[in-house]
């Protein structure tokens, strides 16, 4: 590392060298040095990178490291202090308001929007495919995630499948890469600077599009609100958080209802302890943050696991043995059934998380990969090394479903496995993420055999924010 810049210069540039940099940089050193933990320099910061299961539990375990590192404040012009980067005793009342929404039950009024979300993916594709040639499917799995976001986050269509080209879509897309751009550049950290450059200005602007258009959903949204409703949604939340599964015909009409459920409705209605409701500011940048967390990485995650099974035609055999005893719209009972899918998912997003890493701020000293390590250093967790650690994964660059097998399971470590992250912090939309994941996937590969063309090899992987190709993967879809 050079002084004052430390390793940033590698971050400037090309985005997949870097994690070119960083995942064999830590690979050589689990594997050679046998260290848990590498220092990395960001600028003038030295950031702790963890890579093996025993570290990362010490800080995910632990209800002490909570609060998100320094890099999540490029974050906040766009999702406030929502749940991703709030802390303390906001977090916490936060994380309690918003579970119930997580609910089984609620999820379940979901598989109606993702399975009507999914064929609309398969009419786009069918008129995009000619035979034999390869197309972007990851582009066409990411809108299709992106209208099953809008719908059950807001209630809203915003028909991103058939109109890429609206300015909410667009400007989702470009407020990412403003954001990833300033986490790796220090000359861009500093606000009052950052707000009077190009880039600056540009984020004010986006802003301006995508606050705009979700306070204005949620206005229209609380609007239509009765006392009923409200009534019904609170007490469905509150049987839920007291674990009580059964729902009463009013609030089973509720979560039924013409007007579906999204989990705003959830926001509009739920009250702190203390009685008070969320504000418009609250709902919004919890909002916005399912809008930001909640798509973009289950569209990598199915877009991996298409590539995968498009590389191991043995493997998609059995999915294909497996689907076809599934037809018309899915039910959760069949969801149910899908064992080797979930194993497949399960396994892609070991090889190819689509949070690679993730960061804390350590609250107190403490003892990491045999290391003292001082309160207050930069920590990111680097979920994409703990999963290809050659000393934890037998044959760790073979992709093998069986590995989630329960009896292969057995005496893992409970932390070498960390898509969602691990412990009280983890993430909250996991059990949506795989409910959609299996059922875009189910749609798409009924219809098709998948071809990927691209070899392990040749892959660039670009690890900004969400691991993906740097360039369209090839996949030729055939029509069984
Ligand atoms: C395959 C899909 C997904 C993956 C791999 C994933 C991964 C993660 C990870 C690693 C974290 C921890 C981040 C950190 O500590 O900074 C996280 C947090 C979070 N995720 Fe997800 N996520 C996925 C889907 C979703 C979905 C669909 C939603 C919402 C609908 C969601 C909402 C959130 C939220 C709100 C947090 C913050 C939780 C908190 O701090 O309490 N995620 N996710």
């Amino acid at each position: 590392a050079y002084p004052i810049i430390g390793h940033s210069y590698l971050l400037g540039g090309d985005p997949a060298k870097f994690f070119e940099f960083i995942s064999t940089g830590a690979k050589a050193m689990v594997t050679e040095l046998k260290e848990q933990i590498a220092v990395i320099w960001l600028g003038p910061v030295p950031v702790i990178v963890v890579c093996h299961p025993a570290a990362a539990e010490v800080i995910l375990r632990s209800s002490k490291h909570m609060e998100k590192s320094y890099l999540y404040e490029f974050l906040k012009p766009w999702l406030g202090t929502g749940l991703l980067t709030s802390g303390g005793e906001k977090w916490k009342q936060r994380r309690r308001l918003i579970t119930p929404s997580f609910h089984f039950n609620i999820l379940q009024d979901f598989l109606e929007v993702m399975n009507e979300q999914s064929a609309t993916m398969i009419r786009t594709l069918e008129g995009k495919r000619t035979a034999g040639s390869a197309i972007n499917v990851g582009k066409a799995i990411t809108m299709c995630a992106l209208d099953i976001i809008c719908e059950t986050a807001m209630g809203q269509t915003v028909n991103a499948q058939e109109n890429d080209d609206s300015d909410y879509v667009k400007s989702l897309y470009r407020i990412s890469e403003l954001i990833q751009l300033r986490q790796k550049t220090p000359t861009l950290w500093w606000d009052a600077a950052f707000s009077r450059m190009k880039v600056g200005k540009e984020q004010e602007s986006l802003l301006r599009t995508l606050h705009g258009f979700t306070r204005d959903v949620i206005i229209e949204r609380a609007k239509t609100k009765d006392s009923k409703s409200v009534e019904t949604t609170r007490q469905a939340a509150f049987n839920i958080t007291n674990g009580s599964d059964k729902l009463n015909k009013n609030q089973r009409d509720l979560f039924q209802n013409p007007k579906r459920l999204a989990f705003l409705d959830v926001l509009l209605h739920a009250e702190t302890e203390d009685g008070k409701t969320l504000s418009l500011n609250d709902i919004q940048e919890e909002v916005d943050t399912f809008m930001f967390e909640g798509h973009d990485t289950t569209a990598a995650a199915m877009t991996w696991a298409i590539y995968a099974l498009g590389r191991h035609p043995e493997i998609q055999q059995k999915v294909h043995e497996e689907l076809d005893s599934v037809f018309g719209a899915i039910t959760n009972a069949q969801l149910q059934k899908l064992s080797y899918l979930e194993r497949v998912i399960k396994e892609s997003l070991r090889m190819f998380p689509s949070v690679p890493m993730f960061a804390r701020v350590l609250s107190e000293d403490c003892k990491l990969g045999g290391y003292s390590v001082p309160k207050g250093t930069q920590a990111i967790i680097f979920g994409y090394t703990i999963h290809h650690h050659p000393g934890i994964w037998e044959d760790e660059e073979r992709f093998e479903p069986d590995r989630f097998l329960a009896e292969n399971c057995v005496g893992r470590h409970p932390y070498a496995y960390i898509p969602f992250s691990a412990g009280p912090r983890n993430c909250i939309g996991q059990k949506f993420a795989m409910m959609e994941e299996k059922v875009v996937l189910c749609h798409l590969l009924r219809r098709y055999s998948v071809i990927s063309h691209d070899k392990e090899e040749d892959l660039l992987i670009n690890a900004d924010l969400i691991l993906r190709s740097s360039t369209p993967l090839n996949i030729t879809l055939k029509p069984r």
